[in-house]
């Protein structure tokens, strides 16, 4: 079955179980650098570091930053801190050949590279970093998978996805070629350490004796997570440097399973090597909302059950399942989409100030907000499916249509979810989550509705439509990103009337130029060690908590989802839901913009 989990003992290999990834301490760096110094290395100002250092001061060069904006390789970075290490930003400079050989080099390994994902996102990212200066100069890049490809084959494949900045495009043709010369590509299979071990010997064939630093990319599906973790971690980890692996959801499909695969991952890997991506906490809105909350002081008092009445997390696609069907049987919108991205971003949302701004404090704040909720009931929800129609000579398929989705399946393409913070900030304050494949709009959006003005002195001025009357923060993450609050206004003239505008800070129109996407900011982040982006095992164990009796219920009982035709806004259930919490969604009824 797609996604089913294998277990860890899925090994062929009984050597396996002591051996992890490379992630080498301070002492194990330092014990292999001392093979190559020939100078003492805390001498301030004869070390190769400082050199490096002051040429890198005089050098106009970029400022690589990682998300929460320390500069790459700053030297207060858990790498540097870490193997008390040159940074990144030290390698990047022209370097004599005495100090050449300490440089450390970067291998970033995409297993399943000839994936949909990898083709469509990860090497696309990879080389908007590149166009962007903002990798390392010592990188190499490689393709894992099954499908035999020479590595001109691999350069071709992924020519066809790559683009620059659509703002500069300068040297575009140029940093292309440059950047698949940088490519590479191994055909293995995934179990097989023999394949894994052919790798090592092509990466450190371009390390080239140098300090080795290597990111595997697991783009492939979960029920060969495992296997590609032992496999690498006995044959290809690096000796010298770190070695880290960014995993692709789903992380399981319930508590168990995905406990058993944290369990099984933990074998090969300490926590601080694992990256779990997220990708919607890679998006522009997604690390603005931190920034409007904390660093506004207008919105920080009013973020509490005390004005606040609603927060809405909407997630909608105008497309269906297509090609793609047979995944997402097994697992549903619920598992899909709400309980990794709308629930992330609920965390955030919702959580306390953090001490600070390190991945630390921000993901021991998201854990408390989790463990704050009340696992989700069969009434805090409705699922829906959507069905295939024909208008107008043009017919569209429902999700059973799909020839690898069963023709009786009850997987939901669709689901709103009431859920509630039991906290002294939040209680009682609906947090609607909604989400839902084939829909009317291509949209993601959080959406905070304020209360009403007490007494508002105005309130004949809008007629009978209290909800009309209240403010409503919107941050639109996609797509024309936007942060827009509404509020009531006069209409100019003479008489009193009041009307409903936006203030609104339209991304495009102020800041014209591209956004990166999501997996750039987060792949970047991966290289450099920041974790606060990526979701901790105890994050993991939380969110699972919340929605597994649900999703167990759901399936034991068979509950049937409601149709809703291929385009439409999604089912009535929806609305039902949010008025039982005195509440209407925000995105519909002409208030869309
Ligand atoms: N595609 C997307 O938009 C998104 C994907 N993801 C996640 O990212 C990961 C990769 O996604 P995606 O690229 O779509 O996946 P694919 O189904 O395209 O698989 C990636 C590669 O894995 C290999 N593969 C596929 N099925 C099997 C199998 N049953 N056994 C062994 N190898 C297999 C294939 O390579 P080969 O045959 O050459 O070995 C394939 O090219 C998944 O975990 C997915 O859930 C997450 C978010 C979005
Ligand atoms: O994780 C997933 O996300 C995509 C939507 O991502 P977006 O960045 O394009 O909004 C979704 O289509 C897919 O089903 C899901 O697995």
């Amino acid at each position: 079955m797609a996604g089913h989990m294998s277990p860890c003992s899925s090994s062929s290999s009984s050597s396996s179980s002591a051996m992890t990834f490379s992630h080498a301490t301070s002492s194990e760096f330092h014990k292999s650098l001392d093979k190559f110094l020939v100078f003492p290395r805390k001498t301030p100002e004869s070390s190769w570091v400082s050199r490096i250092r002051s040429r890198n001061r005089s050098r106009k060069s970029f400022q690589l930053k990682s998300s929460n904006e320390h500069p790459y390789g700053y030297a207060g970075s858990s790498l540097a801190k870490e193997h008390s290490m040159p940074s990144v930003k030290e390698s990047l400079s022209p370097v004599n050949s005495e100090s050449e050989k300490f440089e450390s080099t970067y291998s970033i390994t995409v297993v399943g590279a000839s994936g949909d994902l990898a083709k469509k996102k990860i090497f696309p990212a990879i080389f908007a970093l590149f166009y962007e200066d903002c990798l390392p100069k010592n990188f190499t890049v490689f393709g894992y998978a099954r499908t035999k490809m020479t590595d001109e084959d691999l350069r071709t494949m992924i020519s066809k996805t790559l683009t620059c900045r659509i703002d500069k495009r300068e040297n575009c043709e140029d940093k292309m070629t440059q950047f698949l010369k940088r490519c590479f590509y191994h055909s293995g299979q995934y179990n097989s350490e023999e394949n894994f071990r052919e790798l090592d010997i092509k990466l450190k064939e371009k390390e080239a004796g140098k300090l080795a630093n290597r990111l595997f990319y697991l783009s492939i599906p979960p029920n060969i997570f495992v296997d590609v973790v032992r496999c690498a971690s006995i044959t290809a980890s690096s000796t010298s440097g770190w070695t880290r692996v960014i995993v692709e959801k789903p992380f399981g499909r319930d508590s168990e399973s995905s406990g058993e695969l944290t369990r099984c991952l933990k074998q090969y890997l300490s926590e601080d090597q694992i990256f779990r991506i997220d990708h919607y906490l890679g998006k522009e809105l997604v690390e603005n909302l931190s920034v409007l909350r904390f660093s506004n002081l207008v919105f920080e008092p009013l973020w509490s059950r005390n004005y606040i009445r609603s927060v809405q997390l909407i997630f909608s696609e105008d497309f269906g399942t297509e090609g793609r069907g047979g995944y997402f049987d097994h697992y549903g919108i619920i598992r899909d989409i709400m309980q990794n991205h709308l629930l992330q971003i609920l965390a955030l949302f919702a959580m306390e100030t953090p001490v600070s701004l390190d991945a630390e404090d921000i993901r021991n704040e998201k854990v408390k907000v989790l463990r704050s909720m009340r696992p989700l009931q069969l009434e805090d929800v409705i699922v829906g499916q959507y069905k295939g129609h024909s208008k107008g000579g043009k017919s569209v398929p429902g999700y059973t249509d799909d020839p690898t989705v069963p023709k009786d399946s009850l997987t939901p393409t669709f689901a709103a979810a009431a859920l509630f913070v039991n906290n002294a900030r939040w209680d009682g304050v609906p947090f609607l989550l909604k989400a839902g494949k084939a829909l009317h709009t291509k949209r993601a959006e959080i959406r905070v509705q304020f209360r009403h003005v007490p007494g508002n002195l105005y309130k004949r001025n809008f007629g009978t439509d209290l909800d009309k009357a209240t403010n409503e923060l919107v941050l639109r993450v996609q797509p024309d990103e936007a942060i827009y609050l509404k509020i009531n206004n006069k209409v100019p003239g003479l008489g009193m009337r009041l009307d409903r505008s936006d203030l609104n800070l339209f991304f495009k129109a102020r800041y014209p130029r591209e956004i990166p996407d999501a997996y750039e900011r987060l792949l970047l982040d991966a290289i450099e060690g920041e974790r606060r982006l990526f979701i901790r095992s105890d994050e993991l164990d939380a969110a699972w908590a919340l929605f597994t009796p649900l999703l167990k219920e759901l399936e034991e009982k068979k509950i049937v989802p409601e149709l809703y035709p291929y385009g439409s806004r999604g089912p009535v259930g929806a609305h039902y839901l949010a008025a039982k919490h005195n509440v209407r969604w925000g995105d519909v009824g002409g208030e869309e913009s």
